[in-house]
């Protein structure tokens, strides 16, 4: 078979690449090694984990501040089966999207381990074995990420276990350790405290979700806090083990002072490393760097003239919404377009409660630059609408340049902030100052106002509510 193009992985970049290309007019292959579209993200990443934030939130919810709503239950209980069945149903609805937006923009899917006899002919592989050979005149490389670990951790899947494992277990954990503050080990953390698990984070660094602006890691300590996570920040992990029913991991501080950990449960979560297992780079000539990425130019193409890579499998944010916009810059580029991704308007969102959003720089980027800069903040417990829903944790800070009042970076903590963001995003690409956004109507009351509030606090401190 003969196509245009050929994207290899079906994630969140591969499938938006697909579709991009094909409404621009090209032949597309599509190659998945599984039997479900979706990549990480649909099947083992961000809708599973958001399917079981969302339940384990109504749980927390209905267990404790139903009761000051004025709702009264009796005999609440977590059925953890129904809660995993439920995502699960969430992941096949979404999954089946994808394999009807493939046919209806007439994508061929192939089905297998996609890899690379030479620069313009791909082989793909089957369950069973079985080769079907795909000449084609340009690639998109989109194979993604798996969970990485450390070299003295063994993963045994049961005790020791990934994020792909956390969102199918079979029982509450009592006690979870989790290495790792970042991102996926706080949302899933959260998970499972919030349907009563002891949960225990171990964290090399001495902050939460260190790459975010530092004040977004101490909001986020407090709340988790309150939810009974307990904190070993600055700890080094040196020895994980795993037995039949239960896990120790040994952690050591700055001080060289060790704490030894008990738990059933222990899930590493201390980041992604780039999938290219089985591709056969090496038939092209391509040999991924030291992090196991695939190097590319601005164009987001590899030394190899006619292959492209987009997505986890680059540099840059492991986000899925980055690597949609990569797909669709590449098929943009391959049609002699000149599209544009500013990178550094690509927001970060934590899915915890209080929810963390931010785009732009942190206050550490803008001091490092040598930026003269001023803030803005506002807290959550002076909006009207936080105190209605009693989501009166967190806060909106906006960084603005001192001279000129562009808005340079927002970081959100609190109720819906991962919504909230988008207008944060829209104003910096129209390249908005501070007092742009506060001078314009934000419907009350919503959640919203506390953006308005925190450029008006950056706008000569003219706070309203505050
Ligand atoms: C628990 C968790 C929660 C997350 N939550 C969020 C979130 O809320 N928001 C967010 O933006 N990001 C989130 N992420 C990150 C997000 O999932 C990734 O950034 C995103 O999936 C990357 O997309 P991708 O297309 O580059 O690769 P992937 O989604 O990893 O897809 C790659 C696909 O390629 C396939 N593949 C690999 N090699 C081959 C081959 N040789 N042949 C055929 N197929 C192959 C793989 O099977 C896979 O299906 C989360 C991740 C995890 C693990």
């Amino acid at each position: 078979m003969k196509y245009d193009v050929t994207v290899i992985g079906s994630g969140p970049g591969g499938y938006v690449a697909a579709i991009r290309c094909a409404q621009l007019g090209m032949k597309v292959a599509i190659i998945e090694k599984y039997d479900t579209l979706g990549g990480t993200c649909l099947n083992v990443g961000c809708i599973p984990s958001k399917a079981l934030l969302d339940s384990s939130e109504h749980y927390h919810n209905a267990a404790h501040t139903f009761k000051t709503h004025g709702i009264e239950l009796d005999n609440l209980q977590v059925n953890l089966k129904q809660m995993i069945d439920r995502k699960a149903g969430v992941v096949t609805d979404n999954v089946n999207g994808i394999a009807f937006l493939m046919k209806k923009n007439k994508i061929d899917v192939h089905t297998g381990l996609g890899s690379f006899i030479d620069k313009n002919n791909i082989k793909v592989t089957d369950k069973d074995g079985k080769e079907t050979k795909l000449e084609t005149d340009k690639v998109i490389i989109a194979t993604g990420s798996k969970p990485s670990s450390l070299p003295f951790i063994k993963i045994d899947k049961k005790r020791v276990i990934t994020s792909t494992e956390a969102l199918e277990l079979k029982e509450i954990p009592k006690h979870l350790i989790v290495i790792g503050g970042g991102v996926i080990g706080m949302e899933l953390g959260s998970v499972y405290a919030r349907l009563g698990a002891e949960v225990s984070v171990v964290e090399y660094m001495d902050s939460l979700i260190p790459t975010m602006d530092s004040t977004m890691g101490r909001e986020l300590k407090k709340s988790l806090k309150k939810l009974g996570f307990n904190f070993y920040l600055g700890h080094k992990v040196t020895e994980v083990k795993g037995t039949t029913k239960n896990v120790t991991v040994k952690a050591e501080n700055k001080k060289g002072e060790t704490v030894e950990l008990n738990a059933d449960y222990c899930l590493v979560s201390i980041g992604r490393k780039p999938y290219t297992e089985g591709l056969g780079l090496e038939n092209i000539g391509i040999t991924p760097d030291d992090r196991g990425r695939i190097e590319v130019d601005e164009h987001l193409k590899t030394k190899v003239d006619n292959v492209y890579a987009i997505g986890d499998v680059i540099k840059g944010a492991m986000l899925a919404h980055k690597a949609e916009e990569e797909g669709v810059f590449v098929a943009e580029t391959m049609m002699g377009q000149k599209p544009h991704i500013n990178y550094n308007l690509i927001p970060g969102v934590v899915y915890t409660w209080p929810e963390v959003a931010a785009v732009g720089y942190t206050e550490e980027q803008l001091k490092e630059k040598g930026v003269e800069y001023k803030t803005g903040s506002f807290p959550f417990k002076a909006s009207g609408r936080a105190r209605a829903s009693m989501d009166t944790d967190g806060l909106v800070k906006v960084l603005a340049d001192k001279n000129t009042d562009e808005i340079l970076g927002v970081h959100m903590i609190g109720p819906r902030t991962a919504d909230m963001i988008a207008e944060a995003v829209v104003a910096m690409e129209f390249r908005a100052s501070a007092e742009d956004i506060a001078r314009m109507s934000h419907a009350h009351p919503t959640y919203t106002e506390a953006f308005k509030e925190a450029c008006l606090a950056a706008t000569d401190n003219r706070a309203l509510h505050i």
